[in-house]
Formats: structure tokens, C-alpha cells, sequence
């Protein structure tokens, strides 16, 4: 294996370096009158380094300690082989980083999602518990249910969000009855069950009430924190929602019951296929009454950076236990943002779009899926999430654990 690294070193100079060696040996050459060469090298190419460099007791005044053209810098040194790379590698992922989102519907069969080959609605008995067991085989524990709402359930005020025999709720009851170790994560916003399409409670001039919708959502969480999940996350971007949530899960007694605030989530267009899992895009409006066709009034405008730092410092205060940026790819700054500016664990929502994109160029056979997604999930984590929400985590971990 070393052999394959001993090249002479002229012909790494001509291979590697052609321009660096060319600068080196044609400063060598070169020579300024009545200057001796060592002092032209000095004097000429490294005035500032030869000031504050300290020199060994027996060389020559104006000797550099370290002449630049003898000590190259070679990074590709520390890429050489496999043990190097993985001894200096910065980054990590596993399966306990991530968390499976899926879709359930009130039904025995898994349907598939068009815009989503390999994610289905999962029929939410048998479809949820044969997922969730392949998910933790491989090391992925925790779960967040999206839930399809048949639409004569839905109604403007989204009471369905908080039926104690709703559907996320007897799915919450399965589950932990099943694996009391599960980590469930449940989303709070009222889309779902809204006849409108909206997060919020949409009023007939269109507004997104903000004040009223945080009172249903701190109904819904609480109902999802009595059916027993871990940890609610609300996805809907009202303002005030993280503390009033925090302050009505702790008046019923749930004090232990965890917050993971979608604190950055951007009016993004990467959601669509999501939208069609659950047909919960925005309605077109009514004769009477004006619906808006997207969530710019409440989700934050992709073109915003400081605007996160605000969300995040706000959700911090009102009680946040985990802070979300969402969508992933597009917005690793966003991430970034947040892990320097906070001591929480920070989690990122690769979406439903990231994967339709993923799988698209995959079945054309324009990118390799597995080597696509590790690099993807890689990169969020460089980015400084510690969770990560996506669809491909079961099989992220099978590629971890050296399956295909
Ligand atoms: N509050 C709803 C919600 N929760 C998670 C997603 C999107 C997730 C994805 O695209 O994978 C959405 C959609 C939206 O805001 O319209």
C-alpha cells in the first residue's frame, strides 16, 4: 500500500505541484546583485516572516528559519489512506441521530405516496408497528406521526386534533403500549384537520389567527401528551406557541414531556410532496370567504438569515428543548446559525422534497442513492444538527450497518 505513495520527488513536483516547484526553483535561480541569496529570499519574498521568526543561534543574519520553497504544505498527507482519513475524520452519523417521520392513515393497507416512491400512508395498526420494528432492528428509535385525515373529519376549527380517539392519538397508545423505549414524536399544527389547509384557524378575511390557534394547539398537544408521546413539536410558526404549549403541558402534569420547536421553518417549496402524502395543501377559497393560497403570513421567508436568530432566541425563552431548522439542504447556514448561537441540541428536517429529488435522480441512474444520501445526512450533521428528521432514515441505516 506505501509503495503506491513513493514517486520521486521530481516527479511530484511535475505531477503535483508543477507551478509551485516552477516558482521555487525559479527563485533560486534568480539572483539580485550585490545581495547574498539567502538574504534575497529574506529580504525580497518574506520581509514580514523574517521579522518574527526566530532564528537558530548559528545561520546567518537574515536567514529564515523555514525557507517556504523546502517545507511545501501538503494537505493530501492526511488524505492518504483509509486509517488516516477515518482517525481525522470531524464528523459522525448514526441511526440513534435520526428520526423516522411517517405517514398513517385510518385503514389496514399501505398506500403509496406518488411524489415519494418507497414511502407509503402506512395502514396505522399493522403498517406503523411492522415499520417501527424495521426502523429500531437498525438502531432507529424514535418516530414523528403525520396523519391522513379523511376529509369529512376536517372543519375550519381542526377539533380533530385533539379527539382523545383521534387517529395520532390511538397510534401514540399503540406504540408505546407496544415499545415503551420508543421515542414518539408528534406534530402540532392544526393543517391535518383543517378544512382550509392552514396550521392556523383562518378567518373569513383570510387572516391566520394567531392567539386563537395557540389555544387548539395547546389542546392538541396536551391531548397528545395524555395519549403518551415523548415529545411534541410544533410545526405551525404561530408566535408565543412554544411557551403557552409549555405552560398547559406542565399545568396537566407533564412536566417530563419534551418540545422540539420547528423554530426555523421557511415558506418553502420543498414541502410539496408532504402536502400530497396528507392532501393538506391550502384550499382554493370560497364565495365568502378569502383562504390564502400559502403560509408566508406565518413560515419565514427563505431570503431571512437574521430572522432565525430571533425565532430561536424567543422558542430558547419560551421553554424549547430541541430547536428545529427546516427544510435541511438548502439551509445549512440556518443550522449553523443556530448551533452557535445556542446550547440546545438542534435538529434538521431533510424534507419531503430533498427526498423526492434524491429518489428521482436515483432511478434515472443519475446519482448513486446510497452515496448521495450519506453525503446529504452527513452534511447536516457537519453543519451542526444533531437530529435529523428524513424519510430515508430506516435506510440509512441499513447502508450504515453495511446492507444495501
Ligand atoms: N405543519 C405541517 C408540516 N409539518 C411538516 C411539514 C413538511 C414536511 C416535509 O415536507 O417533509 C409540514 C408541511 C407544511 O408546513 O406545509
Amino acid at each position: 500500500m506505501h509503495g503506491s505513495f513513493i514517486v520521486s520527488s521530481g516527479t511530484l513536483k511535475r505531477c503535483l505541484a508543477p507551478n509551485f516547484a516552477d516558482a521555487a526553483s525559479t527563485s533560486r535561480r534568480r539572483s539580485v546583485r550585490g545581495i547574498p541569496r539567502a538574504q534575497q529570499v529574506a529580504e525580497i519574498e518574506r520581509p514580514a516572516l523574517q521579522q518574527s521568526t526566530p532564528k537558530k543561534a548559528n545561520a546567518p543574519p537574515g536567514t529564515p528559519l523555514v525557507p517556504p520553497q523546502d517545507l511545501p504544505s501538503r494537505p493530501r498527507r492526511n488524505r492518504r489512506s483509509p486509517s488516516i482519513r477515518e482517525a481525522i475524520s470531524e464528523t459522525t452519523i448514526s441511526p440513534a441521530n435520526l428520526i423516522l417521520p411517517v405517514f398513517i392513515h385510518d385503514g389496514e393497507q399501505n398506500i403509496p405516496i406518488g411524489s415519494m416512491p418507497g414511502v407509503d400512508r402506512l395502514g396505522w395498526r399493522h403498517g406503523l408497528l411492522d415499520s417501527v420494528a424495521e426502523a429500531r432492528s437498525y438502531g432507529v428509535n424514535s418516530v414523528v406521526l403525520f396523519p391522513k385525515t379523511p376529509e369529512e373529519l376536517k372543519t375550519p376549527t381542526a377539533e380533530e386534533a385533539f379527539n382523545a380517539d383521534g387517529l395520532v392519538q390511538r397510534s401514540i397508545r399503540l406504540l408505546k403500549d407496544r415499545y415503551p423505549d420508543l421515542e414518539v414524536y408528534t406534530d402540532v399544527a392544526l393543517d391535518p384537520y383543517n378544512s382550509d389547509g392552514h396550521d392556523g384557524i383562518v378567518r373569513d378575511d383570510g387572516v391566520v389567527m394567531n392567539d386563537e390557534t395557540v389555544e387548539f394547539l395547546c389542546r392538541q398537544a396536551v391531548s397528545q401528551a395524555r395519549a403518551g408521546a415523548d415529545c411534541v413539536s410544533p410545526s405551525d410558526m404561530m408566535d408565543g406557541r412554544v411557551g403557552a404549549i409549555r405552560r398547559a403541558l406542565d399545568r396537566e402534569g407533564f412536566t417530563n414531556v419534551s418540545i422540539m420547536a420547528y423554530t426555523a421553518k421557511y415558506a418553502s417549496a420543498y414541502y410539496g410532496p408532504f402536502r400530497d402524502a396528507l392532501a393538506s395543501a391550502p384550499k382554493a377559497g370560497q364565495e365568502n370567504r378569502i383562504i390564502p393560497k400559502d403560509k408566508k403570513t406565518y413560515q419565514q421567508d427563505p431570503a431571512n438569515y437574521r430572522e432565525a436568530l430571533r425565532e430561536a432566541r424567543l422558542d430558547e425563552a419560551e421553554g424549547a428543548d430541541i430547536m428545529m431548522v427546516k427544510p435541511g439542504l438548502p439551509y445549512l447556514d440556518i443550522i449553523r446559525l443556530l448551533r452557535d448561537n445556542s446550547t440546545l441540541p438542534i435538529a434538521a428536517y431533510h424534507v419531503s422534497g430533498e427526498y423526492a429529488m434524491l429518489k428521482a435522480a436515483a432511478e434515472r441512474g443519475w446519482l448513486n442513492e446510497r452515496d448521495a444520501v450519506l453525503e446529504a445526512l452527513l452534511s447536516l450533521r457537519r453543519a451542526g444538527s444533531d437530529l435529523i428528521l428524513t424519510y430515508y432514515a430506516t435506510q440509512a441505516a441499513k447502508w450504515m450497518a453495511g446492507e444495501h
